[in-house]
């Protein structure tokens, strides 16, 4: 079968989600087709590791609504090809799509874990992923939490929320390695601790095979452990086969310019998938954080109409563990130098990342309100150091 879209999306995804919105508030007559892996239309992914298992959301709450902008949904396909002489692409059952503009909006496939384990193994990062997890991860069972970067950390505080007993492994020395400062990973630490987590540093899952009810894992220390079911976040690879096969410019994702436009002028990237330019950090980026997906897909959208904006948008996160919780701007990697201010014994604080004198990342912890602040904190000049940081991003009452 031929389809004929004006707009073709491909993925569908939070970025595709935003764009088809943007696309139709632009072009009131766009003709609109996205093709998508998925088999749900354009949902929030944030709460399958959070506000799901907290019971403040349903399934039903997460549909990013996409049905109302009236675009054409051809999902559970992939698109094998893409011919961009000729603007056609090619799904995996044989149906092409004939486009005039088009978006890839592809995202990422979570890294596996070297064996397959069986059912019980889950690989998160779908709608799907969480409904198989929730199948097994009922109060008392044990579950293994592989990883200890946003899934990890997200996923083990549900988990021990609704009473399974959670095992957390993962290769580094503390939880967030990498992003957080030493003294705030090894709080966390004793914190998920505290909170009934079992927390295994330093060790990697190197074998697992399904047992009676479970999953046999191998850690790299010898230990051999049986758990109701194990879940992984080990972080994820963007999709550019298509991009690759198409011969666009690609490097850690697909390269775009300020306008989210690549190598071809009829094609733009949005979401995990693409690799832009921060003017504000003077480096090349590819967010993995749903900001970044909502707002890019936005900007290409309405970019696709006509309405071109660049993007300058500094990366935003956020994320719930137990009771904390934090923001965070720009870039958190503590091979910047890091300056801390606690206000009070670890409970709340903001981390500065500073390179050669300019701040380039703030994580507040605890602290709200203060989001904006630290932006205008990275778009000035400095030179700033300890002193003059203190204090600077105070608690709002
Ligand atoms: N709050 C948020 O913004 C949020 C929440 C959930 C997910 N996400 C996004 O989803 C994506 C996936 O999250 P993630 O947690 O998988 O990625 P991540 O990069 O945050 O963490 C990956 C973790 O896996 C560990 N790891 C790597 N190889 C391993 C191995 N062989 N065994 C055990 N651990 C291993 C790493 O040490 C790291 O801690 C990311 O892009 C993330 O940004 C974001």
């Amino acid at each position: 079968m031929e389809h004929t879209h004006d707009y073709l999306i491909i993925g569908a995804g939070m970025a595709a989600g935003a764009a088809a919105k943007a696309i139709r508030e632009t072009d009131a007559a766009a003709n609109i087709g996205i093709v998508g892996a998925e088999v749900q239309p354009p949902y929030q992914r944030p709460p399958l590791s959070k506000a799901l298992w907290k019971g403040d959301k349903t399934l039903d709450d997460i549909d990013l609504g996409t049905a109302t902008t009236g675009a054409q949904l051809h999902l559970g396909r992939r698109l094998e090809s893409l011919d961009r002489v000729a603007h056609v692409a090619r799904d995996d059952r044989g149906d092409s799509y004939r486009y005039r503009r088009l978006l890839l909006a592809t995202g990422a496939t979570p890294r596996r874990l070297p064996f397959e384990g069986g059912e019980r193994v889950i690989h998160f990062r779908t709608v799907d992923d969480y409904q198989a997890l929730r199948r097994f991860a009922v109060a008392g069972a044990h579950v293994a939490v592989i990883g200890g970067g946003f899934i990890g950390c997200e996923l083990a505080a549900s988990l021990c929320s609704i009473g399974c007993k959670v095992t957390l492994l993962f290769p580094g020395e503390t939880i967030g390695a990498g992003r957080y400062p030493d003294r705030l990973a090894l709080y966390l630490d004793e914190y998920y601790r505290n909170h009934g987590a079992d927390v295994r540093s330093g060790v990697r899952v190197v074998d697992g095979s399904a047992a009676d009810g479970g999953v046999n894992l191998v850690l790299s220390d010898g230990t051999v452990m049986l758990v109701e079911a194990a879940v992984a976040g080990l972080g994820v690879t963007p999709n550019t086969a298509l991009a690759e096969q198409a011969g666009l410019a690609v490097d850690n994702g697909i390269v775009v310019d300020a306008y989210l436009r690549s190598s071809d002028a009829d094609i733009w990237a949005a979401g995990d998938v693409a690799n832009f330019h921060s003017a504000a950090l003077d480096r090349r980026l590819r967010v993995e954080h749903e900001d970044a997906a909502l707002g890019m897909g936005r900007l290409a959208g309405r970019a696709m109409a006509g309405a071109e904006e660049a993007y300058t948008t500094l990366p935003f996160f956020y994320s719930d563990l137990f009771d904390l919780g934090y923001e965070a701007v720009g870039l958190l990697d503590t091979r910047l130098q890091v300056i801390e201010d606690w206000r009070e014994p670890n409970r709340e604080g903001v981390v500065y990342y500073l390179d050669g004198g300019r701040v380039r990342g703030v994580l507040l912890w605890n602290v709200w309100d203060q989001v904006d602040a630290a932006r205008e904190l990275i778009a000035e000049s400095g030179p700033f150091d300890a002193a003059s940081l203190r204090g600077r991003l105070p608690r709002k009452a």
